[in-house]
């Protein structure tokens, strides 16, 4: 599976130029034959929360017709990150993900919100999981702050998921819990991580890259980009059953001990 991640910046509640911004980027990165694009979290506004009303994605329309057209027109899956969407009951931090045949086949609102960012006074938690395939491989995905949560993961692993996507808007100051938690994660669900962070600033943080792509024995495939650009590399899936085989975590788990 080759990937390409999409380390942009975003700018500050200009859903117009961002959208633009996101249709260079996704052209630029099929040019290169990749299997998944991946962008990052909020991209169509950024946190610009107290303006969603007027900015916010109606039902992420826009959105998905965007990813469904460049996906069929490039043959490409894309993982959508997410953009924040205004749906009949509120505003959402949403995921979309299109097939190489332009089908929307899976979306998914951000489950645990992010009260230092504010999350929680303007948006809904989503309330289901995250998990579709792409090319026949299970893939699971959630969005930034849920990393906090390795039961949310592992739920995601245990229903087969082998790469877990992960886009956001991380600031620079907790940097360094963003790259130890995402390589806990690859490790302790000996699954591939593809994470995709922000460059760039807003009002209220500074956010400096590091997006991630780390292999399910923790290898770290791409790390330590502070730039925007797009980034490639490629995942070996049969990793996945290699590493899970020689320590065969899934089968040592003591269930009967946890609840
Ligand atoms: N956008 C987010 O969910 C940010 C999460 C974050 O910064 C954290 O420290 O957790």
């Amino acid at each position: 599976m080759k990937i390409a991640i999409v380390q942009m910046d975003i700018i500050f509640g200009e859903p117009e130029k961002n959208f633009a911004h996101v249709e260079q980027y996704i052209k630029e990165a099929a040019k290169e034959n990749v299997d998944v694009i991946v962008l990052p979290e909020m991209w169509n506004t950024g946190y610009a929360l107290e303006r969603l009303d007027e900015l916010a994605d109606q039902n992420g329309e826009k959105t998905q017709d965007l990813i469904s057209r460049l996906a069929q027109v490039h043959q490409v899956n894309i993982v959508a990150g997410s953009v924040s969407t205004k749906k009949e009951d509120g505003f959402y931090n949403t995921m979309y993900i299109a097939n190489r045949n332009g089908e929307i086949i899976a979306d998914y609102d951000k489950a645990h919100l992010f009260k230092l960012m504010d999350e929680h006074k303007y948006l809904n938690p989503g309330q289901k999981m995250n998990v579709f395939e792409i090319d026949g491989i299970k893939c699971g995905g959630m969005i930034c702050y849920d990393l906090r949560f390795p039961e949310w993961t592992r739920k995601h692993t245990l229903s087969g998921a082998q790469v877990m996507f992960i886009p956001a808007e991380w600031p620079k100051a907790r940097i360094d819990h963003w790259k130890i938690l995402l390589q806990a994660r690859a490790i302790e669900n000996q699954c591939f991580i593809v994470a995709v962070n922000r460059v760039g600033a807003d009002p209220n943080n500074a956010f400096n890259g590091h997006s991630m792509v780390i292999a399910p024995w923790g290898d770290l495939l791409i790390c330590n980009k502070t730039e925007e650009g797009i980034f490639y590399t490629e995942l070996d899936i049969n990793q996945v059953s290699r590493v899970r085989k020689e320590i065969p975590v899934y089968e040592d788990r003591r269930v009967d001990l946890y609840n």
